[in-house]
């Protein structure tokens, strides 16, 4: 039994974290925001705004874009009431290429690429159209891909050779499928395979990506959705904390700093990202290690929520067949 303790305590400690402190790749990375351009998309509303807001207070200079020029002076405006600093304003749909690189060229060399937009809106496949689908992964997904084609070639030549960030809003439903989310959760999937092969190609040229993992936040976003969420999507959510857009914002932002390829914003998420690892970087040896060790317990806790879920959904069926 000690020899047991010793083993796992003591022994297996000693020979792992040497190893995981030289193969953990890429490398530590501490990317200043001060004096940076951090260019937010959808950074009129919510969580965008909030970053948007984080970033200013941090003395960086912002540039936010969104659809509605309405509500991107609003928040011009707030901003500069808070922190008396002038955000840059673009009004541009990241589904419209030459839109986005006009606002992407007009705005300068971007330092920290915050991609935020996006649109949810819960509702089973079998009610939900197919344009509400194609527009889901148009925006959520392919938004980011024109957004990172018209931003890169400049954020490759910037002058300054201190580190610079691609950061993407994705969700926790970005880590789990969530019965409502068959549209949102693929948008979000699909930004993972962006993130980690773009991860390999722009490293050499000091960039790194980061995936933000937020759970519900409370933003007009999500007043919206909640109008007409159905139940069990609630359910199986509510598996997850809910957050204030600052708390996402500050989360974000010490992510971003480090580097962080997985941001998780609360205990659920911590726990979320530990189990869905997989292959993705690991900058962290001391995270590298916590993944190595919580793998097979976390495993049986996937299990456990599977489990319950589907208990949830078994339940809902019932009640509406009696
Ligand atoms: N709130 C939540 O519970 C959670 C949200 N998220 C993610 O966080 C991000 C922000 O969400 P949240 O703050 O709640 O959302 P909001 O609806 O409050 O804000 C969305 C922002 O995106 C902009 N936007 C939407 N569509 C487009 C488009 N086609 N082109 C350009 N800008 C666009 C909106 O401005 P405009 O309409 O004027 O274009 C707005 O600024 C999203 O990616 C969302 O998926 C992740 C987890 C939880
Ligand atoms: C093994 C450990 C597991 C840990 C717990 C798992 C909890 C999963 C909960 C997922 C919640 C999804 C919220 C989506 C929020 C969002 O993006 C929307 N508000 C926008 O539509």
């Amino acid at each position: 039994m000690a020899d047991a303790f010793f083993s796992f305590f003591v022994l297996l400690p000693l020979i792992l974290l040497p190893i995981l402190y030289f193969i953990v790749r890429p490398r530590p990375v501490k990317i200043p925001i001060v004096n940076r351009h951090v260019f937010i998309t959808g950074g009129s509303s919510g969580i965008g705004l909030a970053l948007a807001h984080r970033a200013a207070a941090d003395g960086a200079r912002v540039s936010i874009m969104a659809r509605s020029l309405t509500k991107l002076e609003e928040a011009k405006s707030s901003i500069n009431h808070a922190t008396g600093i002038e955000v840059a304003v673009f009004a541009a749909d990241v589904r419209d290429y030459d839109a986005v690189k006009k606002a992407v060229d007009e705005a300068g060399p971007i330092d920290v690429l915050l991609l935020n937009h996006g649109v949810f809106s819960a509702l089973e496949l079998e009610k939900m159209e197919l344009s509400e689908v194609k527009s889901t992964l148009d925006i959520n997904l392919m938004g980011c891909f024109n957004m990172i084609k018209a931003a890169l070639p400049a954020m490759k030549n910037r002058k300054n050779v201190l580190p610079a960030s691609i950061a993407i809003v994705s969700s926790q439903a970005g880590q789990v499928g969530i019965y409502g989310y068959v549209a949102y959760s693929a948008s979000k999937f699909g930004l993972r395979g962006l993130a980690e092969a773009l991860q390999q190609e722009v490293i050499g040229d000091n960039i790194h990506v980061s995936l933000i993992f937020p759970p519900d936040t409370d933003t007009p976003g999500l007043v919206e959705e909640n109008k007409k969420k159905p139940e069990l999507t609630k359910i199986i959510a509510s598996s997850s904390g809910f957050m204030k857009a600052d708390e996402v914002a500050q989360k974000a932002f010490d992510g971003i700093r480090h580097g962080s390829f997985f941001i998780s914003c609360n205990m659920e998420g911590i726990a979320l990202s530990l189990a869905t690892s997989g292959l993705s970087p690991q900058r962290s040896f001391l995270m590298a290690f916590v993944e190595v060790i919580t793998a097979g317990i976390l495993r049986i806790a996937a299990l456990c929520f599977q489990w319950n879920w589907y208990g949830s959904i078994e339940k809902w069926h019932k009640q509406r067949n009696c």
